[in-house]
């Protein structure tokens, strides 16, 4: 654990240099000093590679890029462009696909509570099918199609195949006790099936499930997709779709299966099953999370004798939540010299008002560890940006795609101006009005109080 960073947790195109290390050969402290911290960089090569790879694992039409790991216009684009489909979880992912120019029919919407809205965009646009979830859902998508001229639905139906996987219990997802999909244990799956062929409203085209997110053992995956394959091969539909949940290294030590070895054994599972078709998948984090990493400065040291010693940075539980959510955890080390051996011992934590804001407990970081240093996390790329918030009011960062020495900013970073401009009770120029807000908002919006 003192060793230097591993270079397996690293984006592909990094290179240890004069200047410390280089991705998309760049210095990250050149880019800290160009953009700010805490700042996300990705290597857009690294991100390239790992769709292309995806693609030429589960064919062209197979793989879908599930966007709420990470998701901006560039990335919508870039997934697009190396041939995937995506899969968005809510209307506001989809408009972002949509204006990345993602064609309609290489999109697919998820979803355990789509609205009228989300399932109207969706089938006026044409997406390529929408994955339903409940009756309640079938209900809205009838309502919609017996009100108007859209045309019927495409469809794939989620099931809860009754097996879970994934690192924590929060983002297990097949098992029984789910609140996304039509079990299968009860019946209901088979209920789904008979309601959605008969219905004008819907074309069945296939099965789909996703068991969890963050599995290292393929054989999981597998056992999901059997359980799935199986009832998709007796319902008698054209597609299956196993979701995603392919883990990656966070830690040195750990390790992850490739997509050819995913591919191998979620497609062998299915066959043994008795389904004779393809099968899609949808990976998220697999894509992007080594990709990225997280640039931040290092604030204050604080060393409490016989106790421990506190590194503090400039972001924390606001761009990385999954500490603190799920007991994530992550390796740091400092751009300037990656190969630093990392003796120290510290905890990591971020700025906000709670003791929880914990980067990473135990954290091994060299000596030579000074305040005003830039201290990188890699492996953020996934789930980090995307579960960002703006607690204690704090700016999210800005989001940089670095490749062949240029780096753009493909999301900028948050503005004081920004925040205020959600905020109805304060003055055009950002004062907050002082008194009578109250009297203010009930004017404004008359039934308040
Ligand atoms: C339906 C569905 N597909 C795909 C994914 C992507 O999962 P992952 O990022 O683990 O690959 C998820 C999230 O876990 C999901 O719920
Ligand atoms: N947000 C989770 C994964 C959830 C996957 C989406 N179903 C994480 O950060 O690991």
């Amino acid at each position: 654990m003192s060793s230097a960073i591993e270079a397996e947790l690293l984006p592909l195109t990094s290179e240890d240099g004069p200047a410390g290390l280089s991705v998309g050969a760049i210095a990250l402290t050149e880019l800290a000093r160009r953009f700010g911290t805490p700042l996300f960089v990705y290597d857009e090569e690294h991100l390239r590679q790992r769709c292309r790879e995806a693609v030429s694992a589960f064919g062209r039409d197979n793989v879908a890029y599930a966007s709420k790991a990470f998701l901006c216009t560039a990335m919508a684009r870039l997934a697009h462009e190396e041939g995937m489909l995506l899969d968005v979880a809510s209307g506001g992912e989809l408009r972002v696909a949509l204006r990345a120019g993602v064609p309609a029919d290489r999109i697919v919407l998820h979803g355990n509570n789509k609205d009228e809205n989300e399932l109207r965009t969706a089938v006026s646009a044409r997406v390529r099918h929408i994955v339903v979830d409940s009756f309640d859902e079938m209900d809205r998508i009838e309502r919609l199609h017996a009100a108007g001229d859209l045309p019927p639905a495409q469809v794939q139906l989620r099931v809860a195949p009754g097996v879970a996987a994934g690192a924590h219990e929060s983002i297990r997802t097949g098992g029984n006790d789910s609140k996304f999909g039509f079990g299968l244990a009860d019946g209901v799956a088979d209920a789904a099936v008979r309601r959605a062929a008969a219905s004008s409203a819907m074309n069945l085209e296939g099965i789909h499930a996703h068991v969890g997110s963050q599995v290292l053992d393929a054989r999981e995956l597998a056992a999901g997709a059997a359980a799935v394959a199986r009832f998709a091969a007796h319902a008698g539909v054209c597609r299956l779709t196993v979701g995603g949940g392919l883990g990656v290294a966070y830690e040195a030590g750990q390790s992850a299966p490739t997509f050819a070895e995913w591919a191998r054994q979620v497609r062998d599972a299915a066959r043994g099953a008795g389904w004779n078709g393809e099968v899609a998948v949808e990976p998220g984090r697999s894509i992007v999370a080594r990709a990225g990493m997280t640039l931040y400065r290092v604030g204050t040291i604080k060393r409490i004798e016989g106790v421990r010693t506190y590194v503090s940075v400039d972001g924390g539980m606001s761009d990385n939540l999954r500490p603190a959510l799920y007991a994530s955890r992550y390796e740091a080390f400092l751009p300037r010299s990656p190969r630093s051996s990392r003796p120290l011992r510290a905890r990591l934590v971020g700025k906000h008002c709670e003791s929880g804001d914990v980067i990473i407990d135990n954290a091994a970081l060299p000596l030579d560890l000074r305040v005003s240093d830039v201290l990188a996390t890699p492996v953020t790329g996934a789930y980090g940006y995307a579960m960002a918030s703006n607690y204690n009011k704090l700016l999210r960062p800005a989001v940089v795609f670095v490749r062949n020495g240029e780096a753009r900013i493909v999301v900028r970073r948050e503005t004081e101006e920004d925040l205020l401009r959600l905020d109805m009770d304060s003055a055009p120029d950002g004062v907050v009005i002082p008194s009578g807000v109250g009297r203010l908002v009930a004017a404004r919006h008359p039934g308040t109080a």
